[in-house]
């Protein structure tokens, strides 16, 4: 096991028009046993980070690093790094076993030495895992295909596991349980992982620490708590969590913040930690009070009730900006106070408007 450093990674890809640039200068810290999920748009180099990692494409520029190994130069099959893709890339003319074993008929173990690692593994991924053993990958599903990719990883020992959309092949249900067990086996193992996901949700369950990328760079590294309540900039803010967050064009000028063309006194304190002159605050769902006196009417387009979270989310218009609105579940009926709403200034987030970075945030609820 070990640590992972990257340091200032540049990949070029040679495109048709010149040389186009996959990852713009990505330092990185993974530290020993930790998951780090990344998460980001399609094509902001998620798939390539880890290629880089893995050996399979060499840096442009820049060092990797396995714990104080440099391994920049060294090639993928002596990096020892186990990894699982979308597709599961069993070798289909062998059983699960021979997949498993594979790799130990050819490099120096003995066969007992293989059987033993093979039953040590097999073991280790649960009750049922020894039934998948002698069958071939064709007459397996797609997550028991998925979980014998990964016991093939796992039994090699990997220095660093790599996963790319592991789960997003399987449909709903498989998904569910096979994120389940890949969690219990990141925990058991506790081997450094990147874990790579579009699913915000499955990044959460996942890392110990998220990523969040944009066109080849990291914009920010943390915990959810750190990406949601003070998120480096609107787009880390934009892409975290769910709903997605209403953005208000705004303006502060003596202590008074205006919003097409009506405006509110804010709290000193908050107004204190503020520039004057243009804004864009971030609202959450649950970020709105309701039955304001100077609050403003909302126009309604539509409601969606969510009752496994106990909240209702109305869909509307306010001040002529669409906007997303939480409300508990049982008052999802009464839209009485809705007809005076407005944010609530001391929690939202606040940011410049010109290169959007994050200028004020209330940080996490505190619990008690
Ligand atoms: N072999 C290649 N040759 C040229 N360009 C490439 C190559 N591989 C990736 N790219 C480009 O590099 C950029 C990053 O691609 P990458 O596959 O890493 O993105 P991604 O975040 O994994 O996307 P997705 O979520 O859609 O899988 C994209 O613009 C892509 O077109």
């Amino acid at each position: 096991m070990t640590s992972l450093r990257l340091e200032h990674i540049v990949k070029d890809y040679d495109g048709p028009g010149g040389r186009q640039p996959a990852l713009r200068d990505i330092s990185l810290e993974v530290g020993d046993g930790e998951a780090l999920a990344i998460v980001g748009p399609s094509g902001c180099g998620k798939s390539t980070l880890l290629k880089v990692v893995a050996g399979l494409e060499f840096p442009t520029h820049g060092r990797i690093y396995y714990g104080d190994l440099d391994m920049t130069e060294i090639k993928p099959q002596d990096r020892g790094v186990g990894m699982v893709f979308q597709d599961y890339a069993l070798y289909p003319a062998m059983k699960s076993k021979g997949n498993l074993a594979y790799y130990f008929e050819h490099h120096a173990y003995t066969h007992e030495q293989m059987e033993e690692r093979v039953r040590r593994t097999a073991e280790l991924m649960g009750v049922d895992f020894q039934h998948l053993l002698g069958r071939f990958p064709e007459t397996l599903s797609g997550g028991e295909q998925q979980r014998v990719a990964i016991a093939r990883c796992i039994v090699r020992d990997p220095t660093i596991f790599l996963m790319d959309e592991p789960i997003v092949n399987l449909d709903a249900k498989r998904r569910e349980q096979t994120r389940i067990e890949i969690k219990k086996l990141l925990r058991t193992f506790r081997v450094t992982t990147l874990y790579v996901t579009h699913d915000q949700q499955e990044a959460i369950f996942m890392g110990d620490r998220l990523a969040v990328m944009r066109a080849g760079r990291i914009e920010q590294v943390g915990s959810f708590d750190d990406l949601y309540y003070a998120p480096v900039n609107l787009f880390v803010a934009t892409f975290i969590g769910s709903p997605p967050l209403t953005v208000l064009p705004a303006a502060l000028s003596e202590g008074r913040l205006h919003i097409a063309g009506q405006s509110w006194p804010l709290p000193e304190e908050l107004a204190g930690h503020l520039p004057s002159g243009p804004l864009r605050l971030g609202v959450r769902a649950e970020h709105w009070l309701r039955d304001q006196p100077d609050g403003l009417p909302l126009e309604i387009s539509h409601s969606e009730r969510i009752p496994t979270e106990r909240i209702a989310l109305v869909h509307g218009h306010w001040l002529g900006q669409r906007v997303i609105v939480s409300l508990p579940l049982e008052e999802a009926d009464d839209s009485r106070g809705l007809q005076r709403l407005r944010p609530d200034w001391e929690q939202l987030l606040y940011f410049a408007a010109d290169d959007e970075h994050l200028l004020y945030s209330p940080g996490p609820p505190a619990l008690f």
